[in-house]
């Protein structure tokens, strides 16, 4: 049993320090999860990874089955969700290739099945969600990112975007006058179902470029893949100084 999960996104299809233990396929009453979960170390600790792509990164956002994925990591005891999410820079100070630890969200994603609560004899419930991610995995996060000498920002607004095409330079404008300061696909519902289970949720966004009409010209895959490598061999950085934080 991993108590600790870390989800990988894209730039993350595998944890190249994880000492792997074992693979294993989960079937949940809401299909089949991106893949197998896998068992192992990392830096010491027992941990499960799930690429949320999938292993050969083959699923877009919009079809991710994000119930399937948090429900079996809940199932196999996970407590902890460590979610690593690539984003576009929207405010000044996320500079493409920066790791930030946002403290809020803002979900425009559309016709996703996001929630937990609903069908025949379900209690209609509303979970609080002032606060979407988990205070204390994000003050690890930022501690770690600290011990690490990474810079690093310690707070923002992640507006999720529905993909999989990228956004128009209007979107972003409104995403920037709502406060959004990164864009991503994938932050909602995974984050709204985590706390429908009861999961500790904090993500750590790596800039991968300046969102739509924040840069100059068009936003190239080539820029996009140069700004992860840079930022996933921080964000390996950070999950070294974390695990021991945990
Ligand atoms: C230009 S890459 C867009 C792609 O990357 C992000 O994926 P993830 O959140 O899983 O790291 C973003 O949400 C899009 O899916
Ligand atoms: O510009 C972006 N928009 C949405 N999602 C993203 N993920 C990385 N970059 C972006």
């Amino acid at each position: 049993m991993s108590a600790i999960a870390i989800i990988g996104g894209t730039g993350l299809t595998r944890l190249g320090s994880l000492e792997i233990a074992r693979r294993e396929v989960i079937h949940t009453p809401y299909g089949e999860p991106s893949g197998p979960v896998t068992h192992g170390h990392l830096f010491g600790r027992e941990v499960a990874f799930l690429p949320r792509h999938g292993p050969g990164h083959t699923i877009p956002p919009h079809q991710v089955n994000y119930r399937a994925n948090l429900w079996a990591l809940h199932h196999i005891g996970v407590e902890q969700v460590i979610a690593v999410a690539a984003v576009g820079g929207i405010t000044e100070r996320m500079k493409p290739a920066c790791l930030v630890i946002p403290d809020q969200i803002i979900d425009y994603t559309w016709s996703r099945a996001h929630t937990f609560y609903e069908g025949s004899l379900k209690q209609v419930t509303h979970v609080d969600f002032t606060e979407p991610y988990s205070l204390e995995l994000r003050h690890a996060m930022i501690a770690a990112c600290a011990a690490a000498g990474i810079g690093h920002v310690d707070r923002g607004t992640y507006g999720a975007t529905q993909g999989p095409r990228l956004e128009s330079t209007a979107e972003i404008d409104r995403m920037a006058r709502d406060g959004c300061d990164l864009v991503g696909m994938t932050g909602m519902p995974e984050a709204g179902l985590a706390r429908e289970l009861g999961l500790s949720y904090a993500t750590c966004a790596v800039v991968a470029n300046w969102a739509a009409g924040r840069g100059t010209g068009e936003i190239t895959m080539e820029e996009v893949g140069q700004n992860l490598d840079i930022g996933m061999r921080d964000v390996a950085r950070m999950l070294e100084a974390l695990m021991p934080l945990l």
